[in-house]
Formats: C-alpha cells, sequence, structure tokens
C-alpha cells in the first residue's frame, strides 16, 4: 500500500514513519510513503502557501494553488488513488472506516493543511474529508499519520503477527483486557493470580470480563451486538 502525504512540514511525518510497525512495514516493502512539500508546488520565490480570509476574521487560510499543482502531479500517473483531506470538519475516523481503507486502497493521498484551514475549493478535488475526534488539532500531519498507523497495523503481514491486528481492540466490538508482564510483585502491586494459574480457560474468562468491564465503565457506546455470552458476563457485571 503506498501514502502520499502532502505537508509544509514533511519532516513531522519522515520522522514517525522510520520507527516501530510502520518502519518495519517500510523496511518489508509492505507499505511505501512518500512525502511531498506543498512548498515545492508553489509559483512565486517566497513560496508562499497562505493569505488572508476573504470575508475577514482572524488566521490565514492555506491556498488552493500549491495543493491544485500537488494533486495534479501525482494523477499524472494516472493511477488510482483515495484522496483524503484531514479536517476537524471531517467524516469520524474509525477502526471500521481504516479497515475499509486497507481494503478499498491500494494508494491514499493525505492531505494536511495548518494555519485556520485551506481554501474550500480544494475539497472540489479530494474523495474523502475525515477528522480523527472532536477537537482541533494545529494541522492534519497527526491525524494523516494515526491514517497511516491504524490502516497499516490492519495489512496481512505488516504486524508479524496475524493475531496482533485481528486481536486489537475496537475490532471485537469492545475495549482491550488489562496486560501485566514482570515483575510479578511491583512494590506490593501484585499480578492477578488468574494470569499465573496457566489455566488458559479461566484466563480467557477473566480477561473477557475485564474487557467488558472496562468497555461498560469506558466506552459503553461500544456495547452493541454482544454475543449471548458476552451479554450473560455483561449481566453479572451489572
Ligand atoms: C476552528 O477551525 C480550525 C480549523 C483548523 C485548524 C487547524 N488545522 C489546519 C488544518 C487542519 C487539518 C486537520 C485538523 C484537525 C483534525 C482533527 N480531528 N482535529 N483537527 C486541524 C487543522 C484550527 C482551527
Amino acid at each position: 500500500m503506498k501514502f502520499e502525504v502532502l505537508t509544509i512540514f514533511p519532516e513531522i511525518i519522515e520522522c514517525y514513519i522510520k520507527h516501530g510497525v510502520l518502519g518495519k512495514a517500510l523496511n518489508k516493502g509492505i507499505v511505501e510513503v512518500k512525502v511531498y512539500n506543498l512548498r515545492d508546488f508553489t509559483s512565486d520565490k517566497h513560496k508562499k502557501v497562505d493569505d488572508y480570509p476573504y470575508g475577514g476574521g482572524a488566521g490565514m487560510v492555506m491556498q488552493i494553488e500549491p495543493f491544485y499543482n500537488a494533486i495534479m502531479h501525482l494523477k499524472a500517473d494516472e493511477k488510482p488513488r483515495k484522496l483524503v483531506l484531514l479536517s476537524p470538519q471531517g467524516r469520524k475516523f474509525t477502526q471500521k472506516l481504516a479497515q475499509k481503507f486497507m481494503e478499498e486502497s491500494k494508494a491514499m493521498v493525505l492531505i494536511c493543511g495548518r494555519y485556520e484551514g485551506i481554501d474550500e475549493r480544494v475539497k472540489a478535488f479530494v474523495d474523502e474529508e475525515v477528522s480523527i475526534g472532536d477537537y482541533v488539532l494545529s494541522g492534519g500531519e497527526l491525524a494523516a499519520l494515526v491514517i497511516i498507523d491504524s490502516v497499516v497495523r490492519l495489512i496481512p503481514g505488516a504486524l508479524g503477527d496475524e493475531l496482533s491486528a485481528v486481536e486489537d481492540s475496537f475490532m471485537k466490538g469492545f475495549l482491550d483486557y488489562p496486560h501485566y508482564t514482570r515483575p510479578e510483585d511491583f512494590k506490593g502491586m501484585k499480578v492477578p493470580e488468574v494470569l499465573l494459574s496457566g489455566d488458559h480457560k479461566k484466563i480467557a474468562l477473566w480477561r473477557k470480563r475485564q474487557a467488558l468491564k472496562n468497555t461498560l465503565k469506558n466506552r459503553p457506546d461500544l456495547l452493541k451486538n454482544l454475543s449471548p455470552e458476552d451479554m450473560r458476563i455483561l449481566k453479572e457485571l451489572c
């Protein structure tokens, strides 16, 4: 899968993608990430990308021309790609949308604005406008990295452990269970006995109960379409 990122801060993207799961997927050739500096698609000597908003108001707005020139440059190879604009006003990004992007798109262009946003006319050239949450960031780059990271984790072979992506919380419809590792006793804080028992059936049940308990407490909105067994466990918790 190929990601092409349009931004005025390429170093934000380039720094992050070298590490962790993304770094490994890049080294395996499962993923390719190309970053384009929008300033390279300007036509003035100052490489200007923003201007004052028509109609007045605080802050600056990013001009359409660099986005248009960059998008036309990418489209010149006539290969299909999904163009995604990051924005606080976009469609909410979820694990389900990450799965959809992974399944449907061989290549994605992630368009990152800054300042108070970008000229509305850029939207005529994009397929999706996506928000990663109900909070305002300073630009689209972090949102682009969230999308890249969550989509790459879903690509078969990217994690090196097929179960991880499938086992990831949200995939199952509820939050994750608690995790523990050595030491067994840290300043009197002990690992739950059941996890030391070696009884895998008991451990699985304990983990399911804990996951449902966490979900009931923090994200009851996720508790839909539970299996009869999960519903029974949930009722015991209430
Ligand atoms: C009040 O209106 C504003 C509008 C934009 C901004 C800063 N900004 C500029 C481009 C850009 C792209 C994405 C995002 C973003 C995405 C999510 N989920 N939160 N924030 C933020 C962005 C500040 C304020």
